[in-house]
């Protein structure tokens, strides 16, 4: 499968924080999350991508070219979205239409104003007056209303309700259908992502711990919780990463320890998201 987005190998210094070598790719037709503590380097490297920040080394690929070299009219394949209002607040949401229909060779105004409908986006309230998860649904709406092949959105989920933000994983899902689009995602939510992604790409500290498709990384592994003397015993090859407390030991463990648990009787589930987080970005095997 053909990929949207290429990243090789990038860099980037500022002067208390470094991405270094940074690589991954998001096939069309997927959903990758990008997670990370407050700080890894989500938006670094989504400013990056967008050639917002200029890189140090490394380079990326978008639809085939370089990142630096497209023109007005293949940026339109990206939609972006930030967890802040990125429009003018004067105008209500047809006139947001009226305006981009001008901009955008590709704009859509029927698309629009179904977005519009489907997140409940009130079309009569200047922008300034909405609410701030109301303001992200309008800028989510036009990112999807030009024609983009790649979304790119950081961290916008978490300004939706529980109600409103299963709606957007569902036009989130309907989008990549096509399988000729794709969504590049940062996201705390981490949940959200159990549900909709197919890769989850993990920063920590300017590095990547991995990238890897969501189904392979929970079949994979599980979590064991156990006591200290039963964590003695476990074959630490297996072992990923494990925290200890006087209550027990939790670890990411190998599938292949499920057998082991099972004769020994320890409790083991496949792990969230979450737990991987927590576990591998404290290095306390
Ligand atoms: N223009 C800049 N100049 C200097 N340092 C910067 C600049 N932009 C970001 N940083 C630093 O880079 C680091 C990574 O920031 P970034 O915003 O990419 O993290 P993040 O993973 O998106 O965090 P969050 O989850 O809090 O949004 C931080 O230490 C930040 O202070």
């Amino acid at each position: 499968m053909e990929n949207i987005l290429e990243i090789n190998n990038i860099t980037k210094k500022f002067k208390t924080f470094e991405l270094k070598n940074i690589s991954f790719s998001l096939t069309q037709g997927s959903i990758m999350g990008l997670i990370g503590a407050n700080g890894a380097g989500k938006t670094t490297i989504i400013s990056s991508i967008l050639n917002i920040q200029p890189i140090d080394s490394g380079n990326i690929n978008l639809f085939g070219e370089k990142h630096n070299k497209l023109d007005l009219r293949e940026k339109e394949n990206i939609g972006v979205v930030y967890d802040e209002n990125c429009l003018p607040d004067e105008l209500n949401s047809w006139e947001i239409n009226k305006v981009f229909k001008g901009i955008y060779i590709n704009w859509n105004s029927d698309t629009f104003g179904s977005y519009l409908k489907r997140l409940d986006i009130p079309n009569n309230k200047k922008i300034k007056e909405l609410s701030r998860g109301n303001k992200i649904k309008l800028n989510l709406a036009v990112a999807m209303s030009h024609g983009a092949r790649l979304l790119i959105l950081d961290e916008i989920t978490s300004a939706l309700d529980p109600i409103m933000r299963n709606e957007v994983l569902k036009i989130f899902m309907e989008f990549v259908q096509d399988e000729r689009r794709s969504i590049l995602l940062s996201s705390h939510i981490t949940t959200d992502l159990e549900k909709i992604a197919d890769y989850i790409t993990f920063l920590d500290k300017g590095h990547i711990v991995f990238s890897e498709e969501k189904d392979l990384l929970m079949y994979n592994n599980i979590i064991i919780r156990c006591k200290n003397i039963e964590y003695e015993e476990l074959d630490k090859n297996g072992v990923i990463a494990s925290k200890k407390s006087e209550s027990g030991v939790v670890a990411l463990a190998k599938a292949d320890l499920r057998y082991y648990c099972e004769e020994k009787g320890l409790v083991h589930e496949e792990p969230t998201i979450d737990e991987i987080m927590l576990l591998l970005s404290k290095e306390d095997k």
